[in-house]
């Protein structure tokens, strides 16, 4: 096995009440399956990983087991107090460029508001890591890091334990565990409350026409049942295989796995600019080119949808007129095109202020009104109200980000939570004052197909 020593740092950080030591050591390691890596931790970190990759496939990140959990249910200041305690961690973390740096990987549930129980009673607001074991593969090289957060005096001793175990489950992601995996076997699939959806889309035109709101993203929820119980890196490896064009994620907690493939990214910063994406307005994939061609036109013309694309852009620009001392927005979006779907877009860049962090981006972003709605107060007191379900982490943002405040978050659309034998996909669309809700349920079956395929669900098409 070819590995190479890369750092070992042993820094105090300063604790709420104690004092802490991070101990880090990295080293690259020949390429490996990052799927491998993460069913290598089955057996010991089951409930405590998570995969990502990023849509142009050039950085991929797994992380086996907690270092360090930052967590909390602070409502609006949860941004906040991620990033201080984050901040307090790393601070004396010395940072080299060419190394991987730890990652700290989680997200935000959509709305620490809603209350409606269900899959994700036990879900804490915000929910972070930084992993035990940590992949990163990035520019075709690997490296793992391991990560010891202690407050014992000397754990020397404890960590050379942990090199060992690194070594092993090396080896058991490249010579042990690469496999290929089943289709899951579906034995149920439900609806849940199709009527109260529908219904949920004439009131929420009602009040739109009412001036109540402009726009409102309104979702609904598929339930799926299997013969046995799912794992992890079955579910990711469907993913993974049938979805490349897209950000792929994974993050258990306990008997949890939230998974998805979107299109969208919600902020990403790097060396002080940040880039955003306005994804909103659809249309399906035509069955020959000539009519993917002709849906993709229509859809560039159509009102209504671009009447949800530009409630994205100009809230989107706004947020950077206030974070960034320049940026840039097209005129008019373009089309992007992922397996079922074809969806306007128009991507934002800009240079940060020098105090913008991707957290405070995230704060500010979140929700955009492609998945809440405009005025955004406004917007989510109509979904809390008559939207069915609890939403968790779909359609909130998911990502990471490092000591340096490098870091990205998409959109965590085009997911489901997975619990045991039982799996809960989600889809929602932006509702405007012309929206119809026939075609927005039409919308929502394009939308569930790529966790619906994951999973070996039926399509309809
Ligand atoms: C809310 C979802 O999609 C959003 C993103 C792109 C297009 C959308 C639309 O056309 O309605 C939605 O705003 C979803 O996939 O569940
Ligand atoms: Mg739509």
């Amino acid at each position: 096995m070819h590995q190479k020593w890369l750092q070992s740092t042993e820094v105090e950080v300063g604790n709420v009440n104690k004092a802490l030591t991070f101990y880090i050591e990295t080293i690259e390691v020949s390429r490996l399956s990052a799927l491998a890596f993460f069913a290598a931790g089955e057996q010991k970190y089951k409930g405590q990983r998570f995969f990502w990759q990023n849509r142009e496939k050039t950085l991929t990140l797994v992380g086996l087991g907690h270092a360090y959990v930052i967590k909390n249910n602070a409502g609006h200041n949860r941004f906040d107090l991620i990033e201080d305690e984050w901040r307090e961690l790393t601070k004396n973390i010395i940072k080299e460029e060419s190394e991987p740096q730890p990652i700290l990987f989680g997200g935000f549930t959509f709305d620490p508001n809603n209350e409606k129980n269900g899959e994700w009673d036990n879900f804490p607001q915000s929910l972070f890591a930084v992993a035990t074991y940590q992949l990163v593969i990035r520019n075709d090289k690997a490296y793992i890091s391991v990560h010891l957060v202690t407050d014992k005096a000397n754990s020397l001793q404890e960590f050379d334990a942990m090199r060992i175990e690194r070594d092993d489950l090396i080896h058991a992601a490249q010579v042990k565990e690469l496999k290929t995996y089943e289709k899951p076997v579906m034995t149920n699939y439900l609806e849940l409350k199709k009527q109260d959806y529908l219904q949920s889309i004439e009131k929420v035109t009602s009040l739109i026409k009412n001036k109540k709101a402009e726009k409102v993203v309104i979702a609904r929820t598929l339930e799926m049942e299997f013969a046995e119980n799912l794992s992890s890196p079955q579910v990711l490896s469907h993913v993974i295989n049938e979805q490349p064009e897209s950000y792929l994620f994974g993050l258990e907690q306990d008997e949890l796995l939230f998974f998805g493939a979107s299109p969208e990214r919600l902020v990403k910063v790097k060396d002080g600019y940040a880039y955003s994406s306005c994804v909103a307005g659809s249309i399906k994939r035509g069955k020959t080119a000539d009519e993917d061609k002709q849906f993709g036109e229509n859809l560039l013309q159509d009102a209504k949808n671009l009447g949800e694309h530009r409630y994205v852009v100009e809230m989107i620009a706004e947020t950077f007129a206030k974070n960034c001392t320049e940026f840039k927005v097209p005129k008019h979006p373009k089309l992007l095109k992922i397996r079922d779907i074809q969806h306007l877009y128009t991507p934002v860049e800009g240079k940060l202020n020098h105090n913008a962090t991707i957290l405070q981006l995230v704060k500010d972003l979140h929700p955009t009104p492609a998945l809440g709605g405009v005025p955004r107060a406004e917007a989510l007191s109509i979904i809390r109200k008559y939207e069915t379900m609890n939403r968790g982490l779909y359609a909130a943002p998911i990502g990471w980000l490092d000591a340096e405040g490098n870091g990205e978050f998409a959109v965590a659309i085009r997911s489901a939570a997975l619990i045991k034998h039982k799996a809960y996909l989600y889809a929602g669309g932006g509702i405007v004052a012309d929206s119809e809700p026939t075609s927005e349920y039409e919308e929502t079956l394009v939308k569930f197909r790529p966790m619906l395929r994951a999973l070996g669900g039926q399509l309809s098409e």
